[in-house]
């Protein structure tokens, strides 16, 4: 389709410049991207009822013959009434139009027509306004429902692709290899094209589905393939292995099983010649910094810097903590910087840092701001990567010579699924907790139950423990919700012999990690939170977590929250309250108690809420995908994963296939990788 990308679609006939903005604001600007705008859904029109079958309060269709065409006539307040009368031989009804000429114009008396719309009105006089018809017999009786900006109904946007498929499908060439078609049954792109938008019934409806989907998600995956080459050129940093005796003498504990076969992979890869691009993938709590920590050492011992990004400045100073902790002992030095490094401080980091002089420097975006210059950046670290996603993950590696890559997160996504998510990323999985760890012991109780929560927290506080509580919402807002303010005065009332903190994400940063450093050095016994915790966080003492309106929460979230405790070998507790009512949410609380494996709760997820939120490609960074999608089309994406190494091993640069190059170029350019070169 490439040519049809160039034809502005204000040039196509009936759309001219004011509706092309109307189209602009779809994401249609070319007769390419608008015969790429699919339906959302169809209406049969097979399915026609008798009149006094209507009913008065939701569309249906119904067939009639038009009688008499009424005189145009003019309302107050400017209006134009256009009215046709029509029978279905047992009954009359009316048809009407206010303002709209067009489709008045288009109806013949004395012809048959399918009408659809809601009709109302009277039992003795049924009236439908604005219907959509065809004429009764056309082959087409399948309308497509678009997506709709104001000012664009679903009629005209179909009207302006009759056109464009009029005018120019006969000038469709077909992006898929006639193989890849043959071998899989697809059908042509210009069938395809037409059966989308105009069915000639519900199965060719469907067969031009099936073929564009497949288009799609081979799009999309070459487009992941082609990003990974990318990276595959030469890295400046071959690593020489490091002896790692010293790093895990150095550490508090014995590395596990996971951990070291992961730091292993790692530094295989750091010795290659082409940069490292993996991702290290694990359940919360798992211990993914200690591994990030060997890459760093490794590193070090080379002569070369790295960077960490984190998504948030109380992440960013805690890995900063951590790792200072770590690899200070080891010589290795260790920077921060976030958005609050300002003046003398910032100006002198970035001189040692261009100097060569900070081997690690752990910071938020700001890392990716221009004025940051490494001497010689080697690895670079992100975590929780569906933050950031692909663009800002190329933005950071583009300040070293192709520096080596490693991006941690612990959402846990089905390994099929992860590789087309992360497809640019080879992946490490530390599927094994530090020894020792328990089972977080999970409760779901209603509201009557907080003051019981406050002294089962106390006695956890007696212990040694150390206590969150968290809630939805900042302050009072009169809703029935707990907000963090009430509940930090409440409990402080209930506990007044202990130090009770509170953070909330609209403290100033200075003010957060004040809190967040008097918690983790047991200045405080308990802390009263909104979800800025939720990502990340490590206080090993902590072992009960109080969620609020736990209905609030989705589970990945929920089980974030839990990951905050359960992090030592003490054992910790989870309670939930709740007193919401609804299926979905009962569901969900019940999910937490019975399992603390993120995999099982993310498919459960899945089930319960569907793959939009889920997988939704802002938290990924990926390509918004047309109509395709990544859970329910799962089976398509095994077909198009091997015809992506078939097309590739054949073509690495997709030379010969200009037609799906484009394809991959116009999809990634959403994420701002245009030079897929
Ligand atoms: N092998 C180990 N033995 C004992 N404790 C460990 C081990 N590895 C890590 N830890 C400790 O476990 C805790 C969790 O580690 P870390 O913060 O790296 O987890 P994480 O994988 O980043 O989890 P999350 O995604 O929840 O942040 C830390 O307190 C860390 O010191």
């Amino acid at each position: 389709m490439k040519d049809l990308f160039s034809v502005d679609i204000q040039f196509l006939k009936g759309v001219g410049p004011k509706r092309a903005q109307l189209y602009q604001k779809l994401g249609v600007d070319s007769v390419g991207s608008l015969l790429q705008y699919y339906p959302r859904s169809y209406i049969d029109l097979h399915d026609t009822v008798p009149l006094s079958a209507a009913p008065f309060d939701s569309p249906c269709a119904v067939q009639g013959r038009v009688v008499r065409k009424l005189p145009v006539a003019r309302l107050s307040g400017g209006r134009t009434l256009y009215k046709v009368l029509c029978t279905n031989y047992e009954q009359d009804f009316a048809v009407t139009f206010f303002n709209t000429p067009y489709p008045y114009g288009q109806l013949v008396e004395g012809e048959d027509y399918i009408f659809y719309g809601k009709f109302g009105g009277t039992f003795t006089g049924r009236q439908v306004g604005s219907p959509l018809f065809i004429p009764a017999g056309q082959p087409h009786d399948v309308l497509p429902v678009y997506p709709l900006t104001k000012g664009l109904t679903s009629k005209e946007i179909s009207r302006s692709v009759a056109v464009a498929i009029d005018a120019f499908l006969a000038q469709l060439a077909d992006p898929l290899p006639s193989w890849v078609r043959t071998q899989y049954d697809l059908c042509h792109i210009g069938f395809a094209v037409q059966n989308i938008h105009l069915p000639q019934s519900p199965q060719a409806a469907q067969l031009a589905r099936r073929r564009l989907i497949f288009e799609e998600l081979l799009v999309l995956q070459l487009g992941m393939a082609l990003l990974k080459q990318r990276t595959r050129r030469r890295t400046d940093y071959r690593l020489i292995p490091p002896d790692l005796a010293p790093f895990t003498a150095a550490l508090p504990y014995q590395l596990t099983g996971a951990q070291r076969r992961c730091i292993g992979e790692i530094l295989t890869d750091l010795q290659r010649p082409q940069p490292m691009s993996r991702l290290l993938q694990g359940d919360v709590g798992s211990g993914k910094t200690v591994v990030a920590a060997a890459g760093v050492y490794a590193a070090a011992q080379n002569g070369a810097q790295s960077a960490l990004m984190a998504p948030t400045e109380i992440l960013a100073e805690q890995h900063y903590q951590t790792l200072n902790t770590l690899l200070q002992p080891l010589g290795i030095t260790v920077a921060l910087l976030t958005g609050s490094t300002k003046g003398a401080a910032k100006k002198a980091l970035l001189a040692d840092l261009a100097a060569g002089k900070i081997d690690l420097l752990v910071g938020t975006h700001a890392l990716i701001s221009q004025n940051v210059t490494f001497s010689k950046l080697a690895l670079v670290v992100t975590d929780e990567q569906h933050r950031f996603g692909v663009k800002q993950r190329g933005a950071l590696g583009e300040k070293g010579q192709y520096p080596h890559m490693l991006v941690m997160s612990a959402t846990p996504i089905p390994r099929t699924l992860a590789l087309i998510i992360y497809g640019d990323l080879d992946i490490s999985v530390l599927d094994e907790k530090p020894a020792g760890r328990r089972e977080i012991e999970t409760f779901a109780v209603d509201f009557g139950k907080f003051r019981r929560a406050v002294a089962f927290a106390e006695k956890q506080i007696r212990a040694g423990g150390q206590v969150y509580v968290v809630c939805p919402l900042i302050e009072d807002s009169g809703s029935e919700l707990k907000d963090a303010a009430t509940a930090q005065q409440q409990i402080q009332q209930l506990l007044p012999h202990r130090r009770v903190g509170l953070l909330h994400g609209r403290m100033r940063p200075k003010e957060k990690e004040a809190v967040m450093a008097a918690f983790k050095q047991k200045q405080l016994d308990l802390l009263v939170s909104t979800t800025v915790i939720e990502v990340g966080v490590d206080v090993p003492d902590a072992n009960l977590i109080i969620v609020q309106n736990a209905e609030r929460f989705g589970l990945s979230a929920l089980h974030q929250l839990r990951g905050r405790v359960g992090r030592s070998d003490r054992q910790s507790y989870c309670i939930l309250i709740s007193d919401a009512q609804g299926e979905t949410a009962k569901k969900r609380l019940d999910a937490m108690c019975r399992t603390s494996d993120g995999f099982a709760l993310a498919n459960f997820d899945l089930e319960l809420r569907g793959p939009g939120d889920f997988f939704g490609s802002a938290q990924h960074g990926l390509p918004k995908l047309k109509i395709a999608d990544l859970l329910q089309d799962r089976m398509v994406l095994a077909q198009t994963g091997t015809v992506c190494r078939q097309l590739l091993d054949a073509d690495p640069q997709l030379r010969q296939n200009p037609l799906l190059r484009a394809e991959v170029g116009r999809l990634f350019s959403q994420v701002g990788q245009q030079g897929l070169n």
